[in-house]
């Protein structure tokens, strides 16, 4: 690369080695580097360079990615470059719906019908299980499915010797070939033919792709043996081939990934140019150095060198919870106090809750739903999936392609036409035996020209059936008016079907409990009709690019582009769309995360059984996945672990295996104290701005709680027998320990609610929720209730606390001296409290005490069967003379200070926290030093935890030799497979 090229606007955000790849001229390019290096940033603006500067027409250029998500990101990096109508041009989007593209213009050269209907996961599922029913196969119909998924990702011709090994099971040979003449007959591809018919379409018809100047693979590491062979088909023309991935992001396993691969492209083409990126440009140098601690227990993998360019920051968290429900509210309870800490800089956006299971979210959902924060899902139970949309999804797709019989029977009975389970099955059986579609034999039957129509479906069956058909048929025609250029149409359609089958009244009758909600998706699903026709109101994005001499088919049809596009869409789903604007948090499964990057990272669920999973077969992958889950973080990392797991593992669980022997060295065991040095660390890592102190200070509301101190640090299991911990998870022996986390969980009832969950809150993934107070006058919420009965109990502590926290005045408390709580709780029998377990130092807040008072107060008043009090007014009188402060009530920094000197704080609440004073200047420069350099933690908390938080790092200095990974079998004879990627250091480039 020349000097002068650095000059060119494509590449000056780019360092030595990104440019060295993106201006490669090297047919083949390989650039492997870990997490956050800039391999999708290097790849786009290799997609730029080419159309600018080599001169290839977008059309010609084919990128691959791996999720819908990455597609449309890439999408709008490159045409925020070259303009949306290059962007357009280029064929980019992820194998399946690249593979789809190709097919719809070019499968009748291997005789496919160009109309062909996606058939999804649930559809697979559905045949396969009848499939088994039928032939009473013994074997699990979920085996069954992943078994034939492998069978044709891995190709049937690249593999097939690999059938020579053993004879396999004949049920499941004859499960595979039933379900494919199933999907022959309904004219379905499931996800897999859509790659193996597109591998032999560009094998029968090399001349489609024959334009193709380059081919681009993102997240290498994750191509199954299929998607190789489509890239190297894609790219015969001219052989050009760049492929950015990391070995140890490699997470797809299950789906028959194959990190041999990366071995396969570098056996095939010699000639390629090894690059490797070092430098990480995400996180903290905490957050990556703990990250590769955790992938560095692979001893197998490539070595690879990860330099962080950013400053150590903030030591991540490894936080013990009691509950799976106490780490849903302390999950809730550190997002608040993050995003409130960092001021404006950070928003609720910036947080994203990184899943195992998509199950594991329930716990999660639930906290955020209760504390009015709204979120999105991805990866998890899909829009697409729910009851309401499904039914539609269904009704377009017979329109669209009567003879889906899935999609048919799923219809018949819907909304009720007295068509019983057992007729639908018969239906279905019989269709199958006559080896016709489920529409025919209907329409046969309707028509009572079959012998068997007496049996199967009586008169009044009929006669519904006939119903049903008419109504389709009407909607056909009516579908056939749907063009390309008429934005309406498409949703007139979807209007005139909800008309057609009463789908409100439907819902009411169905579902009288939520039918609100369930039709404000269906809202939502016209909404998504509507972003489709106008995102493809050009359908030439759609469309392959013309090449001469070869015929294309038009896939004209808006109904069939927009049910692909939803069959297509797993990894994005509605919500996902529409709340990107607002601000709200993500929840993802880990596998969903890939390639994306957020401020703030939670992993919840963080023991074994969770990941690794129990079912897990590969426990490689599985650390993998904890290492992308954790190379998500730029400046905050919090890992949780409770005490019990959800989701079938209610019993005791075990911290994962992958963080539990640096559990104590490389972890914080809370949150950090979000003191300005820690603040401006994280500003320049995410290279924003942040709000002065004061204005920050003067936000903070009153009684937050600004340490992350309202759960116990070593949470005690209440389930103990020997009775060692009361039902909070604080150390109680003896004498009851008050309740001081204002979350109130950990009781029986608590744990009977945690065995049978229930949705309690409005805010799901397909509504990011927009919550209301009532605010109807008399009515007391239960919220302005409770704190009438904290301010009665505040009241009857202040004159005590008021004492002692004058007594207290600004010196520090002892180390054995005992917080504000244990004056809330000392018993009757004079016991001395139990120290506080896990807390680190004085930290008692008033909102706690407060907090406590006030279930305490409300449990006293439910005891004694209190006098009903339904008609307090919203203000209770005793709070009539108070005066809340808008300011925090604690560790206030100079502002507080000032305004104490003026006396006027006398008033406030916050006179009566026994937190520490604020350090004195010399202080904070000592602690500033710290903060940025965390050592090892104090033992004895004889300074405020909140300025002097010492940790420790463990930095990662395993180095282990260099290892083929498994089942790569004998090295071959070329030398470049044998040895590692790369001796990484030798490619360290020049320091700019
Ligand atoms: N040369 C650079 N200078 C500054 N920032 C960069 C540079 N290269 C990449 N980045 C930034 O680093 C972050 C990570 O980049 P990118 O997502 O491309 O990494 P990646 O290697 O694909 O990560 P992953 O493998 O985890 O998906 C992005 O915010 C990107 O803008």
């Amino acid at each position: 690369m020349s000097t002068a090229s650095a000059e060119n606007p494509i590449l000056q955000s780019l360092n030595a080695a990104q440019r060295r790849a993106v201006t490669s001229n090297a047919s083949t390019v390989a650039i492997l580097a870990g997490p956050g290096s800039g391999k999708t940033h290097t790849l786009t603006s290799r997609v730029v360079w080419l159309v600018q500067q080599t001169g290839y027409q977008p059309s010609d250029i084919v990128v691959a990615t791996f999720t819908v998500k990455a597609a449309r990101e890439m999408k709008e990096r490159i045409g925020k470059v070259l303009g949306p109508e290059s962007e357009k041009k280029i064929v980019l989007g992820t194998f399946h719906s690249i593979a789809r593209r190709y097919l719809s213009a070019y499968g009748k050269h291997i005789g496919l019908d160009s109309k062909f209907g996606i058939a999804d996961d649930g559809d697979s599922r559905a045949i396969i299980q009848r499939i088994c029913k039928r032939h009473d196969f013994n074997i699990d119909p979920g085996y069954a499915r992943s078994w034939i998924s492998k069978k044709k990702a891995k190709g049937h011709v690249t593999d097939a010797p690999s059938n020579k090994k053993q004879p396999e099971n004949p049920s499941l040979n004859e499960c595979y070939r039933e379900y494919q003449e199933h999907l022959e007959r309904s004219n379905l591809l499931d996800y897999d033919d859509l790659l193996v018919r597109c591998v032999e379409l560009l094998r029968t018809y090399p001349a489609c792709v024959s334009n193709i100047q380059a081919v681009l693979i993102d997240e290498y590491q994750d191509t199954n043996g299929i998607q190789y062979d489509l890239m190297k088909l894609f790219g015969q023309a001219r052989q050009r081939i760049t492929i950015v991935g990391d070995p140890d992001q490699s997470i797809y396993g299950w789906r028959s990934a194959e990190i041999r691969n990366l071995y396969r492209l570098l056996r095939d083409f010699p000639q390629t140019e090894e690059i490797s990126l070092e430098e990480n440009y995400r996180s903290s140098r905490s957050i990556l150095d703990v990250s590769l601690t955790v992938i560095q227990q692979d001893k197998k993998r490539y070595q690879k060198v990860l330099l962080p360019v950013h400053t150590k920051g903030t030591r991540p968290v490894l936080r013990k919870l009691r509950s799976s429900a106490a780490e849903g509210d302390w999950i809730v309870s550190e997002i608040k106090r993050a995003v409130t800490m960092f001021g404006e800089m950070l928003k609720y956006e910036d947080v994203a809750i990184l899943l195992r299971s998509a199950s594991l979210s329930r716990h999660i959902e639930s906290a955020l739903g209760k504390a009015g924060l709204a979120y999105r899902m991805i990866g998890g139970h899909k829009f697409y999936e729910r009851k309401e949309i499904k039914v539609l999804l269904d009704y377009l797709r017979v329109v669209n392609q009567p003879d889906n019989n899935d999609s048919v029977a799923r219809i018949i009975n819907v909304p009720r036409r007295g068509i019983g389970d057992t007729t639908v099955k018969r239906l279905i059986e019989e269709a199958e035996q006559q080896k016709m579609s489920l529409w025919s034999l209907l329409r046969k039957h309707c028509q009572g020209s079959r012998k068997a129509t007496t049996k199967i479906l009586p008169k009044m069956e009929q006669k519904l059936n006939a119903e049903l058909i008419r109504m389709v048929l009407n909607l056909q025609s009516h579908a056939q008016q749907i063009t390309e250029n008429s934005h309406q149409t498409l949703i007139n359609f979807i209007e005139k079907l909800l008309s057609q089958l009463d789908f409100k009244q439907y819902l009411e009758s169905e579902y009288p409990e939520d039918h609100e909600q369930r039709w404000q998706n269906v809202q939502e699903f016209l909404s998504l009709a509507n972003d489709f026709v106008r995102d493809s109101a050009n359908a030439d994005e759609e469309l392959l690019p013309e090449i001469e001499d070869v015929d294309q088919a038009k896939d004209d049809s808006t109904l069939g582009r927009f049910l692909a596009n939803i069959a297509l869409a797993s990894d994005a789903q509605k919500n996902d769309e529409g709340a990107e604007k607002k601000s709200v948090i993500t929840i993802s499964t880990i596998h969903a995360a890939k390639g994306l990057e957020w401020p703030i990272v939670f992993i919840p669920a963080v023991y074994a059984g969770s990941i690794p999973h129990s079912r897990a077969e590969d426990l490689d992958e599985e650390r993998r996945l904890l290492y992308v889950a954790m190379t998500r973080a730029q400046v905050l990392l919090y890992l949780s672990c409770p005490l019990y797991g959800s989701q079938g593992m209610s019993g005791k669980v075990e911290l994962s295996p992958f963080v539990a022997p640096f559990e104590s060295t490389a972890f914080a065991k809370q949150g950090t104290s979000f003191n300005r040095p820690i603040l401006e660390a994280a500003a320049k890592i995410l290279g924003r701005d942040l709000l002065s102190e004061k204005a920050i200070f003067d936000k903070i509301p009153p009684m937050f709680s600004m340490e992350d101190n309202l759960f116990p640090i070593d949470p005690i299991d209440a389930r103990d027998p020997e009775g060692l911990g009361d039902s909070q998870g604080y150390r109680s022996k003896g004498s009851k320990r008050q309740r001081v986390n204002n979350q109130g969980y950990g009781s029986d009832e608590e744990l009977a609610e945690e065995r049978q969950w229930k949705k309690e809150y409005s805010t799901t993934m397909e509504q990011a929720s927009s919550f209301t107070m009532a605010s109807l006058p008399g009515f007391v919420s239960a919220g302005t209730h409770q704190n009438t009965l904290s301010a009665a109990a505040a009241e009857e502590e202040k004159a005590a606390a008021a004492k002692k926290a004058i007594k207290m005045g600004t010196t520090r408390r002892k180390a054995d001296q005992s917080s504000l709580l244990g004056f809330v709780t000392t018993t009757s029998s004079n016991k001395p409290a139990a120290p506080m377990t896990g807390f680190k130092g004085p930290d008692m807040s008033l909102a706690r005490y407060q907090l406590a008072a006030s279930r305490s107060a409300a449990r006293l008043a439910t005891e004694a069967k209190a006098p009903e009090l339904p008609k307090l007014p919203a203000v209770d009188p005793l709070l009539a003379k108070h005066k809340l402060v808008s300011g925090n009530a604690l560790n206030r920094p100079s502002v507080i200070k000032q305004e104490a000197e003026d006396g006027s704080s006398k008033k406030r609440y916050h006179c009566f926290s026994s937190s520490p004073p604020r350090p004195t200047d010399d202080d904070a420069k000592a602690i500033k030093q710290e903060q940025v350099t965390p050592t090892e933690p104090t033992p004895v908390p004889d300074r405020p935890a909140t300025s002097f938080h010492r940790t420790t790092f463990v930095s990662a200095t395993a180095r282990g030799g260099v290892r083929r990974p498994v089942g790569l079998g004998p090295p071959p004879g070329i030398d470049r497979v044998r040895r590692p990627f790369k001796p990484l250091t030798i490619m360290r480039p020049a320091k700019q």
